[in-house]
């Protein structure tokens, strides 16, 4: 049903009611679309205001702008269209249906357009992931990243050690063929595991820079944790400015785990409000409690909470992965060492408590520079050491250079992964499935 050959159309722009809508189309048949819903191409790459209307009916279906992008200088390559329509439900849904009745023209399926620029070469396959992140970015730091690699950051990086891998490669060759002969021009082998050493000191750099990347794709989560009735929701309701968990003098209220997504000052931050932690006979509340400590286990920042007038769960001491906190300031005032001491009904302290977050956020964030920001690409580039790491091995201990040159070999082949030069069927599903309609 979804044939690759058929013309694609799709809303490009959000869903719902807005100022302008775009429905794109891409595929042989978006001349035809034009010419039977406009009446003809419009000059190539500019806007041109026109009628449009259902071509079954003839009935005017909205004035917009129109563009035409003659193959292969398009987004996908192919012959594209651009409809900008006023933006409401009925106009979009009228002329969805009217570009998608016509002969081998159908509805996109998510990621299609940008899957269709990749076969046709235009982008590779981390500026695909890229693309991606770029369309969900949320905060500023996301934003720079994922433009980053749109831009190819990390494939021209790539690019550049695999180019080095297949010379070495080409070395090592050049040796096997020299063999036999009484004057091999000089130690080829040698030279190629030179290079190749210094292609696998560069990457090692890159993957011992930690997760960062990967970090700010997903967002620094900190994890609201403390006994019932300790302020977790009265807090998270403070920081994301917005009631989010239901709040009440009844310890236990919060069962269920709710997530907050907020930008401390370009970073983005993952709030996350639990279950308080008791022992309890209610199964319901249990398994809170349960989801509670699951939660914390793999936050990267444990908000741990408790109240001023009950007793702290000593002792209160900081680490890497904790930062104790005495809410209900307002009501007392015996705080010594428990912590940051806030209050989310007066807002003393949560300045200073927003500060240590970002902080932490920014340790773990990096300083936005990572070229690896999927775990993809730390497979691909772990997998290029682990290669050429065996070809070193071989050479010490004197093996063929057959050997050698297969370890190379499977190097950059790992590399060409990232780019999706080889082996790309597995992961394309993957990747474009996570795409929104329209792109
Ligand atoms: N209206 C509209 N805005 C948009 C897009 C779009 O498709 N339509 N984009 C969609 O993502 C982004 C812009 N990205 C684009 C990338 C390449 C080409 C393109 O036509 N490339 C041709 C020609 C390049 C040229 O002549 O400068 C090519 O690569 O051959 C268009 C948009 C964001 N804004
Ligand atoms: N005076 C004062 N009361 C607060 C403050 N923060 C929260 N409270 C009150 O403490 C009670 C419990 O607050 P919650 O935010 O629901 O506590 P919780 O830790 O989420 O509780 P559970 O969901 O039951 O685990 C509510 O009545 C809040 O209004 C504060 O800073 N000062
Ligand atoms: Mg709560």
């Amino acid at each position: 049903m979804t044939r690759s050959t058929d013309t694609i159309a799709a809303l490009a722009s959000g869903f719902g009611r807005s100022g302008v809508a775009v429905v794109r189309i891409s595929g042989a048949g978006s001349r035809f679309v034009l010419e039977t819903m406009v009446g003809g191409l419009p000059e190539p790459r500019r806007l041109s205001l026109r009628p449009i209307s259902d071509p079954a009916t003839g009935e005017l279906l909205d004035r917009g702008l129109v563009a035409w992008f003659p193959g292969p200088h398009s987004f996908t390559g192919e012959d594209a269209a651009e409809f900008h329509l006023h933006g409401s439900r009925a106009v979009i849904a009228a002329v969805l249906a009217a570009v998608t009745g016509l002969p081998d023209c159908r509805v996109a399926e998510p990621g299609e357009f940008t899957r269709r620029a990749f076969l046709a070469g235009k982008l590779d396959l981390s500026s695909v992931e890229g693309l991606a992140d770029l369309i969900d970015a949320e905060t500023e730091a996301q934003r720079r990243q994922a433009l980053r690699q749109m831009d190819g950051a990390l494939a021209q990086r790539v690019e550049n050690w695999r180019g080095r891998l297949l010379h070495a490669l080409a070395l090592a060759e050049a040796e096997l063929d020299f063999v036999d002969e009484a004057d091999v021009p000089e130690d080829l082998l040698g030279e190629a595991l030179v290079d190749a050493a210094s292609v696998r000191g560069e990457i090692a750099v890159e993957l011992a820079k930690g997760r960062g990347g990967e970090r700010l794709r997903e967002g620094f989560t900190v994890v609201i944790t403390g006994p019932p009735n300790a302020g977790k929701s009265t807090l998270l309701n403070a920081l994301a400015h917005r009631p989010a968990a239901i709040v009440s003098p009844i310890p236990g209220t919060t069962r269920d785990i709710i997530e907050v997504h907020c930008d401390l000052g370009g970073l983005p931050v993952v709030l996350v409000d639990t279950a308080g932690l008791r022992d309890t006979r209610d199964p319901i509340e249990q398994e809170g409690v349960d989801r509670a400590r699951a939660r914390a286990a793999t936050a990267d920042l444990v908000l741990r909470l408790s109240a001023i007038d009950s007793p702290p769960e000593l002792p209160c001491q900081d680490d890497a992965g904790v930062l104790h906190v005495c809410t209900k300031a307002d009501l007392g005032t015996t705080t010594d060492g428990r912590g940051l001491v806030i209050s989310a009904l007066t807002g003393a302290g949560l300045d200073e408590l927003l500060a240590a977050i970002r902080e932490r956020a920014a340790g773990a964030l990096g300083g936005g520079q990572a070229l690896i920001t999927r775990e993809r690409h730390r497979h691909a580039l772990t997998d290029t050491v682990e290669a050429l790491d065996r070809a070193a091995s071989a050479a010490e201990q004197r093996l063929p250079a057959e050997l050698i040159a297969e370890d190379l070999r499977l190097a950059a082949r790992a590399l060409g992964r990232v780019t999706g030069r080889v082996d790309v069927d597995d992961v394309l599903d993957r990747i474009f499935s996570s795409f929104c309609i329209g792109k």
